[in-house]
């Protein structure tokens, strides 16, 4: 009768965190299917029917639709995870949920929750200590560990991952360059062949097709801008001084247009639209003209041909100075069967476009996907090196860590504990997936690589056997690695933490009723 009061009192104290577990465990159990080499893809349908079909952790947890706020906490970490390195997102899902379950594992055998944090956060920093200190660096864009890192995150497709490192070479100053993403040269395209194109493509077909052929000798233009006439208010236009301001403002761009057919300019590139006359004038003297472009592609573009980014008041600037902003392209042509343009030849940053094929609709976005993760593994690997992947060297990670309890004082060692047995979980999984007993080849491979004192051996999920997976090709990016444990742990950390769930108000109307407050004052 007493033990049961005391689960009772146990399970009240503890029902916050309880009910975060088991959303959080749900929600980790459906992308870790998709977890490795063998992980299946899931079906993903709303309530019209539109499908994605995707085995890409992030775009599961995504669109699941999750409405438990542990759940979306986890979501939140996964798309963080995307944005800082581009890979990983499953991997580090998986190890929130295996963080969650081993903590509370610990704390239902009456570990003090202070006690179960401090122990994995000791484990923590240990782990990232170790992944930084073990990361292989690569020598140059040519190290085939670099292809091989594109490659096993673009599910083993070398013609993309060579593909890639052609971009890279191209450009390869810009790799370090923390603002710069590889991922960004990706575009896919039904029917198209998967190459590298050396030069920025416009998703988008000129304004009339007939008479653009392929340019050569290009002055662009580009406008951030709508290329009109200065607008004059209606209101304004009902009186006289108004509508003469009008065609006075007609008359200088009909002047402004005639400083572009001066200035020998051939393809005109708009963020907005373009007026009637615009339109006419450009036909007529055979200039391209493309617009709606994304800001993307504007971003692209100026960098690689040179050309400084206009507002359409900029044309009013005399031609001298108007020249100045102009970019330079050897060649610009519509290709009408794939429906873009294609710029290449800029005088400006070398650049390239990793065009990407696919055969149907359905697959396309998939095909992107798969394209931008390799482009994230590849330019992570080059910044920061790699290390032994399908799991393996998290069972380093997971020995190491567990060594560390012994020189830790009292409780805080059942912290660590769970941390490295958090830490086996994605290899099992793995294993799982490809349809071998995961205990049994985590028991065998945690054997092997002490006996042989090699972390790089791990599983070759094909045949069951143990191989090395550096000489095997598998690896992950060092800087991937770290963010998945870092992302996973930290948000495991906070979940188990959080012992009261209290509903508010919606957090949006509360901070715009402080502002509205703050301003009366
Ligand atoms: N051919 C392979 N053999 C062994 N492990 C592989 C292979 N391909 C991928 N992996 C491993 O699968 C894991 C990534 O799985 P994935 O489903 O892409 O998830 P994530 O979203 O975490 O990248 C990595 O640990 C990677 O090393």
């Amino acid at each position: 009768m007493k033990k049961e009061n005391q689960t009772q009192e146990i399970e009240e104290r503890y029902q916050a965190l309880f009910s975060n577990a088991a959303a959080v465990k749900a929600l980790t159990q459906v992308v870790a299917n998709s977890l490795g080499p063998k992980g299946l893809d899931a079906m993903l349908v709303d309530r019209f029917g539109e499908v994605v079909v995707t085995n890409d952790g992030v775009t599961i947890l995504t669109l699941m639709d999750a409405q438990h706020p542990a759940a979306r906490m986890v979501v939140n970490m996964a798309r963080a995870q995307e944005r800082e390195v581009g890979d990983g997102t499953t991997t580090a899902a998986v190890l929130a949920g295996a963080l969650v379950s081993e903590g509370v594992n610990q704390i239902l055998k009456g570990v003090p929750v202070s006690k179960v944090l401090a122990g994995m956060n000791r484990a923590l920093n240990h782990a990232l200590f170790l992944i930084r200190k073990n990361a292989i660096k690569v020598g140059s864009i040519t190290d085939d560990r670099l292809l091989a890192a594109a490659k096993i995150a673009g599910r083993g497709d070398e013609r993309v991952a060579a593909i890639l490192r052609d971009a890279a070479a191209m450009l390869e100053d810009k790799l370090q360059d923390p603002g710069f993403k590889l991922a960004d040269l990706v575009l896919a395209k039904v029917g198209a062949d998967t190459t590298l194109i050396p030069g920025v493509v416009i998703n988008k077909s000129p304004l009339w097709e007939e008479g653009s052929q392929k340019l050569q000798e290009v002055r662009l233009l580009v406008l951030d801008d709508g290329l009109y006439p200065e607008e004059v208010e209606e209101e304004a236009l009902a009186s006289e001084a108004g509508f003469e301001q009008y065609l006075k403002n007609q008359k200088i761009f009909q002047e402004n247009l005639k400083k572009l057919k001066e200035l020998g300019v051939k393809l005109i590139l708009l963020t907005r639209g373009i007026s009637d006359i615009a339109e006419e004038f450009c036909y007529e003297n055979e200039i391209m003209v493309i617009t709606r472009i994304t800001q993307k592609e504007l971003k692209r573009v100026l960098e690689f041909t040179g050309a400084r980014a206009a507002k359409r008041t900029s044309l009013n600037k005399p031609v001298e100075e108007l020249q100045k902003m102009l970019g330079y392209a050897r060649t610009c042509f519509y290709d009408s069967r794939l429906d873009f343009t294609i710029i290449e030849g800029g005088a400006g940053k070398a650049t390239a476009t990793v065009l990407i094929g696919a055969a149907t609709d359905e697959v396309v976005d998939e095909q992107e996907r798969i394209a931008k993760d390799a482009a994230g593994s590849f330019a992570a690997a080059y910044r920061s090196g790699v290390l032994p992947g399908g799991g393996a060297f998290f069972l380093y990670l997971s020995r190491e860590v567990e060594s560390l309890k012994n020189r830790l004082p009292g409780m805080e060692s059942y912290g660590v504990m769970a941390f490295s047995e958090a830490l086996k979980v994605p290899f099992r999984v793995m294993a799982e997936n490809a349809g071998f007993n995961g205990l049994e080849k985590l028991g065998d491979l945690m054997t092997l690589q002490v006996q042989k004192n090699n972390y790089a051996l791990g599983l070759d999920f094909e045949t069951g056997e143990f191989i090395d997976m550096i000489a095997g090709g598998v690896v992950d990016p060092a800087e991937v690695v770290y963010q998945a444990v870092k992302n996973a742990s930290e948000v495991a950390i906070s979940l188990l933490k959080i012992n009261t769930i209290i509903k508010m108000k919606d957090y949006e109307v509360l901070k715009e009723g402080e502002q509205e407050d703050g301003g009366k004052r």
